[in-house]
Order: C-alpha cells, then structure tokens, then sequence
C-alpha cells in the first residue's frame, strides 16, 4: 500500500453560523488520483482552499509529506509542493501562454525577484530554463502550438488546459484540480482524462474536485464523497458508484450521478 502523502484531521471551516466543510478526515495516498465529489455547496472548493491554503481552517489539522502545513500560507504550501488551478480561471489574459505557465516557475519572494532583475549570468541561465520548462509544460497539455498566443484569445477549454500547465509545470508533489472539466465539451473531456493519467503516470497525485462522473470514474483510484460539508463516503469509484447514501445524496437533486446512471442505462439497452 503506498504511503500517505496528504492527510487532514478533523477539518473544519466555518462561515459565520454556516459549517462549510465538517470535521473531515481525507487521506490521499501518494502517487492516486483521489476524487473529492458531492452536490452543489457541500464543501469541496472550501475543502480544496483549505488544503492550499487560501482559506485559513477553523480547527483541525492538515499534514503534507509528514509535516503539519496547518497554519503555513498558500506560497509556503507551494514552495513545499502543492499547487492548484482555480474554478474560475486565473489568468493573465493579455499575456502569451508561455508567460502565463512561466508564472508558476518564477520565485514569489521579494530578495530573489531583486536578482533576477540584477539579471546576472546565473539569473539568464536559469530564465532559458524557465522558458524550456514551461514549453515542455505546455507541450504535455497539448498547448505548444498556441505559446505565443494571448492567453485570453485562447478557446475556453484551452484556457483550461493552461491554468493545468501553470499548476503543473513546478512538477508539484499535489496537485489540486477545481472542476478542471467546467465548460468541456465531450471531445475535451476526453482529453482531460488522458491528461490527468498522464499527470498521474508523470507521479503526481492529483486531488480532483469534479461534477463530471465521465471524468472522475475512469481517472480516480478512491473518491472522498462530501454532503452538507461532512464526510459521506469513500471508496473506489466501483464503491462510490454503488453506494446507496451517495445514490441518494445525489438522486433528489437530479444530479451528475444520476446522468452518469442514466447514461451507462443507456448504453446497457443500446447493447447487442
Ligand atoms: N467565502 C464564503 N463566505 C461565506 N460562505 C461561503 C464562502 N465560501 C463558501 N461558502 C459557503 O460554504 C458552502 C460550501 O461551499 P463550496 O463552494 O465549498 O461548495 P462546493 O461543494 O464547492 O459547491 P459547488 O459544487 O457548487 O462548487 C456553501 O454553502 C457556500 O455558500
């Protein structure tokens, strides 16, 4: 069994009187791609903000790579190795694509921005780097073609495909995807499965909070199921998938669940 790479315990985050994410205990193993699914408002953004750091938790703890990052701030959380895109996209529209994926190798402290102005040879050195990383980051979303382009010229699902490259080009240990499938159409979907394999193949582990049952089924080795910011379930997808409480949890809101079943219904009478 692989080891534990993010664990939380007891996770809590409350707004006002409203408790957005419960007492969660998640464990994503090292090297999975882990779901984290449930209905519109049952914590999983908040969940996902907590683990990056861009929203301090109420109680509980988190720990990364055995150390407690519970009180460290989103850069300090990056720099160790966990990066994330955002459900609505963070661009820098009027900037190519290559700077926009640059943005997630450039250092964030004030004293080493300072000397790459100084523009030293070590500095110019290690700037080639940075565009040959961030080419080889765009290459493997399937974005080589369009590096010079403006990112906010780029088709939508291309705008998706570089907020992954700019999340994934410092080769992060973890990897947080926020609804990376909003606004696919099929064919992109597709796509962003084979992509989220590869990620896995390249040995990142991905956390992927995703509506889209045709894009968490096949890529997710477990899924963490929330309702009303608690801890449903968890499981394989095989489990998931079957699981009467989840069913249910989903089935009242007509709910993505309920299409993926109805979908695989029809696919069932449509065989010979
Ligand atoms: N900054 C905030 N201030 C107050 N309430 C918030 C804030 N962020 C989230 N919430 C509330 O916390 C609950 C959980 O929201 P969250 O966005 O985490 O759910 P979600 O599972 O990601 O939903 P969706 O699938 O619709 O994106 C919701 O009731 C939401 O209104």
């Amino acid at each position: 069994m692989s080891a534990t790479l993010l664990e939380t315990r007891q996770i809590t985050r409350r707004f006002g009187g409203l408790v957005a994410v419960d007492g969660v205990d998640l464990d994503v193993a090292e090297g999975e791609v882990h779901g984290l699914i449930g209905p519109n408002g049952a914590g999983k953004t908040t969940m996902l903000n907590l683990l990056s750091g861009h929203l301090p938790s109420s109680s509980g703890s988190i720990l990364f790579a055995d150390a407690d990052v519970t009180r460290h701030a989103a850069e300090k959380r990056a720099i160790a190795g966990i990066r994330r895109t955002f459900q609505n996209l963070k661009l820098f529209k009027e900037l190519p694509a290559l700077d926009n994926v640059m943005v997630g190798l450039h250092a964030s402290t004030r004293s080493e921005i300072f000397h790459a102005l100084l523009r030293t040879p070590f500095q110019r050195r290690e700037e080639r780097e940075i565009v040959e990383r961030a080419r080889e980051a765009l290459d493997f979303v399937g974005l080589g073609p369009f590096a010079d382009k403006a990112a906010g010229s780029l088709p939508y699902g291309h705008q998706r495909l570089l907020e992954i490259a700019r999340a994934f080009v410092a080769r992060p240990k973890l990897l947080l995807l926020d609804e990376p499938a909003a606004g696919l159409n099929g064919a992109e979907s597709k796509a962003l499965v084979d992509l989220i394999r590869r990620i896995r193949a390249a040995g990142t582990t991905t956390v992927l909070v995703e509506h889209h049952m045709d894009v968490v089924m096949p890529t997710c080795d477990r899924i963490t199921v929330l309702n009303y910011g608690k801890l449903l379930a968890k499981g394989t997808p095989q489990d998931i998938r079957h699981n009467s409480e989840v069913i249910g949890a989903y089935l009242g809101k007509g709910s993505a669940l309920k299409r993926e079943r109805a979908a695989q219904e029809g696919a069932v009478h449509a065989a010979p």
